[in-house]
């Protein structure tokens, strides 16, 4: 405390001196004061900006994520308006093998007009005598037919689509039947030169290719390789690298995720297309060898490719996991009993089996039955998770051209015929009961609407899809008849 006694200059010096110090000290803290609110007004201004930025970074992720389900919708419509393809169901095509000399037979005939068609016709001696000959023609169609000279490219741009679904996480099954010698390697392996490669490598460079891209958008991609043979009901590890003696043993089991998984197979991590490359020449190599051992088993044998595809994006928390599954099934020409002894009856025993409880699983699926048999064979338990469920397949009939493979062409356009007919019976069965469902729907809706006298049916815009736009015109015009 300052006093101030008799005109002492100093004390009244000090006093003004520390008047001064303080009046400055406010100033300063005024100051402050006034640059903490403008920071605190500027700090709620950013705070703003971080909670606009955040429902915009919320919207584009929104948009990016109704894109990406709308390409999945229209890959999928693209690939269903073609095909009419309905998940859990399955599509096939047919290829026929050039002649040797490059040509075609003339007894397989392709309609001119579509590319859905196919003819045999078989020329017989009459019984009677009367005429010399008779002509019998046996017509078959498919969701697409390829003649002898369609390309390895032409086949897989009409695959594509079905193979970029499996990125999109469905599974995803294609599988070649026929005989012995109708093109089934060559259509799903095809040869080294680059134009003859076969759905395998192209289907494995389009997924490493398209999983690259979908970096971009924060998506990471794993894959992981197998390939098995079946023989006799026995699987074999194509990828095997050890000691041939040391060979061990397989079976089918379930894991704790209810997935199909193979003891002691080889499971191999692939980062680039090119080693998948290499696993597919090192299963060629692994099944040359066990050829010269057991002559021709690579034709008495079914071989499986999978690659299991697991995607995640950290940035919106997402994941997906899916199968690709490209199966070269063993030759499918019936044996006579009679010429068929010892390791060919086996053979023969084992194939007819897995390959008519194969035609008998599609056609239980395609029937949504119950229970499905995929155990009665190893080919079906292996491929469970590929064919049933959330799964897109694709079979590939593959035909000889030869006038003396007659029978057996026969039998596969037949075998392949069933498959078509029973799962496009059923799809045009669930299609019918989807439009009798909306069609009930709709009527009982515009029943209980003008009983209660909510709305003027005149006033009800159709705007959907043309379905729904037929539902309603109907449901009107039942409506204004039964007024008249
Ligand atoms: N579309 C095609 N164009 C040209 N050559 C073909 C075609 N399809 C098959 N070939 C040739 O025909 C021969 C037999 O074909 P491939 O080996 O693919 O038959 P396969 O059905 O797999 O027989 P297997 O059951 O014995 O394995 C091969 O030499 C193959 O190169």
């Amino acid at each position: 405390m300052l006093l101030c006694t008799g005109g002492t200059g100093a004390p009244r010096r000090q006093a003004w001196d520390l008047k001064g110090k303080v009046s400055d000290m406010e100033g300063r803290i005024r100051n402050y004061q006034t640059r903490v609110k403008s920071a605190n007004e500027e700090n709620e201004v950013l705070k703003g900006s971080v909670v606009q930025s955040q429902s915009r970074v919320a919207e584009l992720e929104k948009k990016v994520e109704a894109q990406t389900s709308k390409i999945r919708f229209d890959r999928d419509l693209i690939w269903g308006k073609r095909y009419i393809i309905y998940v859990g169901n399955i599509r096939v095509f047919c290829r026929v093998r050039p002649l040797v000399d490059g040509g075609l037979s003339n007894h397989i005939q392709l309609a001119a007009s579509d590319d859905k068609s196919i003819m045999l016709a078989k020329t017989e001696e009459s019984h009677t005598g009367k005429n010399t000959e008779t002509q019998k023609n046996y017509h078959f169609s498919f969701d697409r037919v390829f003649g002898h000279q369609a390309s390895q490219q032409e086949i897989f741009e009409e695959i594509s689509l079905l193979v970029q679904s499996a990125l999109d996480g469905y599974n995803v099954c294609c599988f070649a039947y026929g005989q012995t010698g109708s093109g089934k390697t060559y259509t799903m392996e095809g040869e080294e030169v680059d134009d003859s490669r076969g759905v395998i490598p192209r289907a494995v460079q389009q997924i490493f290719r398209a999983g690259e891209k979908l970096k971009s958008q924060g998506w990471e991609f794993t894959f992981t390789a197998s390939f098995v043979e079946i023989y006799n009901e026995t699987l074999r590890d194509l990828l095997y690298t050890g000691k041939s003696s040391k060979r061990p043993e397989h079976e089918i089991r379930k894991t704790s995720n209810n997935e199909v998984t193979v003891t002691n197979l080889t499971y191999k991590k692939v980062y680039t297309e090119d080693q998948v490359f290499d696993l597919v020449d090192l299963a060629k190599q692994n099944r040359a060898t066990a050829q010269t051992a057991q002559n021709d088993r690579s034709s008495r044998s079914h071989s499986v490719f999978q690659l299991q595809i697991e995607g995640a994006n950290a940035g919106r928390g997402v994941k997906c996991k899916s199968i690709l599954c490209l199966v070269d099934l063993a030759g499918s020409e019936r044996m006579m009993k009679s010429q068929s002894q010892g390791d060919r009856f086996k053979e023969m025993t084992s194939i007819n089996g897995s390959l008519s409880n194969l035609g008998i699983v599609i056609t239980a699926l395609a029937n949504k039955e119950s229970h499905i048999p995929y155990r009665n064979s190893k080919l079906t338990y292996l491929l469970q998770d590929c064919l049933g469920g959330n799964s897109k397949t694709l079979m590939f009939v593959n035909i000889s051209p030869e006038l003396d493979s007659f029978g057996e062409t026969l039998n596969s356009l037949r075998f392949a015929s069933k498959v078509s007919d029973v799962c496009s019976n059923n799809s045009l069965f669930y299609l019918g009961s989807a439009v009798i469902t909306a069609i009930t729907t709709s009527v009982i809706l515009s029943c209980l609407l003008r009983h209660f006298n909510v709305f003027n049916f005149s006033h009800i815009s159709v705007k959907h899809d043309s379905l729904s736009s037929q539902v309603n015109d109907c449901v009107i015009g039942t409506a204004s008849s039964n007024r008249k």
